[in-house]
């Protein structure tokens, strides 16, 4: 028989349930007891989903993410939450949120930092390490969730992150080596180890996705080190990778001293025979066989040749799974009734995902006969997608095949272009502007949810989001920022709103993924070519301009960061979909350069996020990236001006690709680094316009104007004062006008103040 498991659910709930509950939590509109409620409710319904399973996960619910959590069973809490009040889930909140001097009666707390979660779009609370740092088991989150699935007659196989991984995740506040904190670490791994034993727990999930990426050899060494410190026969530890090969650390992996290795057999498929026939013959391999990152039905009949073969060698050792987490995909597809039903044969959910899973390892045990009707079904899916007419367009392709760097290549060179630019534009120097969105305010989403029941008509909710548009441009012109941005209030989501109106897409109404904490992101399916069969912004651009004599930014997605943001098909090269991406945003440019936007921005704030696991990979993809960009970017005159915005700006590595871009403005992220961040502008002498972030969007803190000029006085000393703009971090669209408001004032009078004193 094959073991059938899982190794991880979405925990939001299908109707973005956790997510209501913890932001009434937060508003303090509901109480932890119902908090609490909410959340054993989802994990009941989410194991009765998993119930066809040999194995369910535990542990992989999370009131807001699952590092932060471990944070908490390894007693690794920031030393700055310790003393203050409140229950421990008030502590684990402030560690994942922080909060503000004004909120609490006393002072601010810091929260932890963010990041992503390798190359996906979830982002994490990482780590914070000192020298010192102690550990101190606190299972009990984990022990109360096992009897949890105990009591619903389920056998749990609780997942925790590996010991490594941890450390490799975290960051050492005081820049000291967080490897010898292994020591350290390892005998709470074994109290937790033993303390599963004792609950009578058979298997352990330990992830070390950590293994799929370039590690040195003192990484490489901790890994053996660790395992051979935490060699137990109970429970059984299951080393568990994802999201990528292992390549070099192969051999590593299947030597370590467990009982068993799941691989994901997705992204590293030609890994799969070196593996099996490595593994040593006690151990269990599990192999993640269905995809868990993207929303495609799998092609079940194929995945049978080449499993079958393995089934025969390996036979009770061999373990099914999908191929990570289903964290990073929606949870059912069942309610889906507004999609086209063709596309919707095409697509599984996390909840399908499980069904595949199970033909899968029937038609092993059993035959495929056993299955033949989901086997037929499949096939039927997987070939109606592959000749699909909504999915092949003779003239996109066509488009394609013209493609050249000549596409790419602005009319004249940047200091020709500035000059010209400058002329026509007329700023001041130190030039203050924006990122684009501002507050999304309840009454916007609201205006939208109506709009979408059908309680609105279109010309009443255009009317609402014009009213809006205007609302920010008065505020705009008050503050006296000098390139204005229409805020954004028609856009769902920088990247859905797009996809929404490009045809090779298709959405869902409830196909939300977690990007972090309580914020969710639905991501649109790229199922088909793309083409643009209208204007997207111009209308609202038109408008907004119109309101104002100040130059206002035409403001849209780049190739790229719809790319990495989308669920994107699987049947052709990423880089052949980003330039069909590309062409169509190129088509919107030159559309809103026509109509007299004399300033345009393209984000990409996913291009580094995009970055591939492991280095050998970047130089392929920075090339279809920056050339995707530049196709879409580069077809204007040169009086137009183009910025691009990146929100993550750790640019050393890529700075030379970034150049590249030849964006005559880059606005990025630098005001927590305190612009040390524009050390890789500096040293590469970068040759383009900056507007280095001077306010930390993601923080509730409000900037005086004082520290903006402190940070842009930093920022002078490494690029030249004539080629800097003045603007915050990101986007506004997460903050309170409350907060906005003095934030931006004190950039301008900083801005100001600049102009008078730095020549
Ligand atoms: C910059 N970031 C983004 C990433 N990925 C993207 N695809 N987009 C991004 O912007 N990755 C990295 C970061 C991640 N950061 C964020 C930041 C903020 C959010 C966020 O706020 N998400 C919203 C959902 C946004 C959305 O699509 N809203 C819709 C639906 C609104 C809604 O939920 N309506 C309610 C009723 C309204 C109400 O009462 O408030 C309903 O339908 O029930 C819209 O605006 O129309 C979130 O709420 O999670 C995500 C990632
Ligand atoms: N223009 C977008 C970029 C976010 S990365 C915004 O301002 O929200
Ligand atoms: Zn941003």
């Amino acid at each position: 028989m094959v073991t059938t498991h899982n190794l991880g659910f979405p925990r939001i709930g299908a109707r973005r349930e956790l997510k209501f509950a913890q932001e009434a939590f937060w508003k303090g509109r509901i109480n932890e007891e119902d908090l609490q409620i909410t959340g054993a409710d989802l994990r009941r319904r989410h194991w009765q989903n998993q119930r066809p399973l040999d194995r369910v996960p535990v542990g992989d619910f999370s009131f807001y993410d699952q590092i932060l959590d471990m944070s908490v069973t390894l007693g690794n809490l920031p030393e700055r939450v310790n003393d203050t009040k409140g229950s421990e889930l008030d502590r684990y909140f402030r560690v994942a949120r922080g909060r503000s001097g004004q909120e609490s009666a006393c002072c601010g707390v810091q929260a932890g930092e963010m990041t992503k979660w390798f190359d996906t779009n979830y982002h994490y609370i990482v780590p914070e390490f000192h020298q010192n740092t102690r550990f101190r088991l606190n299972g009990n989150r984990l022990i109360d969730q096992i009897d949890e699935a105990r009591a619903q007659g389920l056998t749990p196989k609780p997942v925790i992150i590996g010991p490594v991984t941890y450390l490799w995740l975290g960051k050492a506040k005081d820049d000291s080596d967080r490897l010898l904190l292994l020591e350290s670490l390892l005998p709470v791994y074994s109290e937790l180890l033993e303390l599963l034993a004792d609950r009578g727990v058979e298997w352990v999930q330990v992830d070390e996705p950590a293994l799929v990426t370039d590690l040195d050899a003192d990484w490489r060494h901790a890994f053996s080190l660790a395992y051979h410190h935490l060699k137990t026969s109970t429970p059984k530890l299951l080393v568990t990778t994802y999201f990528g090969e292992l390549r070099e650390n192969l051999q590593l992996a299947c030597e370590l001293p467990v009982a068993g290795l799941h691989l994901d057999a997705i992204s590293a498929p030609q890994e799969v025979p070196r593996v099996v026939d490595w593994l040593p013959p006690h151990k269990q391999l599990s192999l993640g066989v269905i995809n868990g990152r993207n929303i495609w039905r799998s092609d079940l009949e194929k995945t049978l040749d080449w499993l079958e073969p393995v089934y025969e060698k390996l036979g009770n050792r061999l373990w099914l799974a999908p191929s990570c987490s289903l964290i990073h995909v929606p949870v059912d597809l069942t309610s889906e009734d507004k999609l086209d039903p063709e596309i919707r044969s095409w697509l599984a959910f996390a909840v399908q995902k499980l069904d595949e899973l199970k033909t899968l390892a029937t038609a092993l045990s059993n035959g495929r006969a056993a299955v033949r009707e989901q086997l037929a079904e499949s096939t039927v899916a997987v070939n109606s997608r592959a000749t699909s007419e909504q999915v092949h367009s003779a003239s996109v392709q066509a488009r394609l095949a013209d493609v050249s760097p000549a596409l790419g290549q602005r009319q004249s060179r940047f200091p020709d272009r500035i000059a010209i630019q400058q002329r026509k534009l007329g700023l001041p120097r130190f030039p203050t502007t924006t990122i684009g969105s501002f507050p999304q305010t309840r009454d916007i989403r609201q205006t939208r949810l109506q709009f979408r029941k059908g309680e609105l008509t279109e010309p009443q909710y255009n009317a609402r989001i014009r009213e809006e548009v205007r609302r920010c441009i008065v505020e705009q012109e008050a503050l006296g920022l000098d390139v204005l941005v229409h805020g954004e209030a028609e856009r769902n989501d920088m990247v859905e709103y797009f996809g929404e109106q490009l045809d090779g897409y298709a959405f869902s109404q409830f196909g939300w993924v977690q990007s972090y904490g309580s914020r969710c992101v639905k991501p649109p399916i790229l199922f088909g070519d793309i083409s643009r069969p209208k204007a997207m912004t111009v209308e609202w651009i038109r408008y907004a301009q119109s309101l104002t004599k100040k130059p206002l930014k035409g403001m849209l997605t780049g190739p790229v960061t719809i790319l990495n943001w989308s669920f994107v098909r699987d049947d052709q090269p990423r880089r052949e979909t980003c330039l069909q991406l590309a062409l169509a945003i190129r088509e919107e440019v030159l559309d809103l350069e026509a109509s007299g936007a004399r300033i345009i921005q393209i984000d990409e704030a996913a291009l580094r996020e995009g970055l591939p696991l492991r280095q050998a990979d970047w130089k392929n993809y920075l090339d279809w990236a920056i050339e995707s960009f530049r196709i879409s970017a580069n077809g204007v005159r040169d009086e137009t001006q183009i910025h691009t915005h990146m929100c993550y700006s750790e640019f050393n590595d890529i700075i030379e690709a970034i150049a590249r871009m030849d964006a005559d403005v880059i606005t990025i992220e630098t005001s927590r680094s305190d612009m040390e961040l524009l050390d890789a502008f500096r040293g590469f002498h970068y040759p383009n316009d900056i507007g280095p972030g001077v306010y930390d969007i993601h923080s509730p803190n409000i900037p005086d104007s004082e520290q903006i000029r402190s940070l842009m006085i930093k920022a002078a000393e490494r690029i030249p004062a004539e080629r800097l703009w003045v603007n915050p971090d990101c986007g506004l669209k997460t903050r309170q006008w409350e907060e906005v408001r003095p934030a931006l004032k004190g950039m301008v009078a900083a801005a100001r103040e600049l102009r008078e004193s730095i020549q």
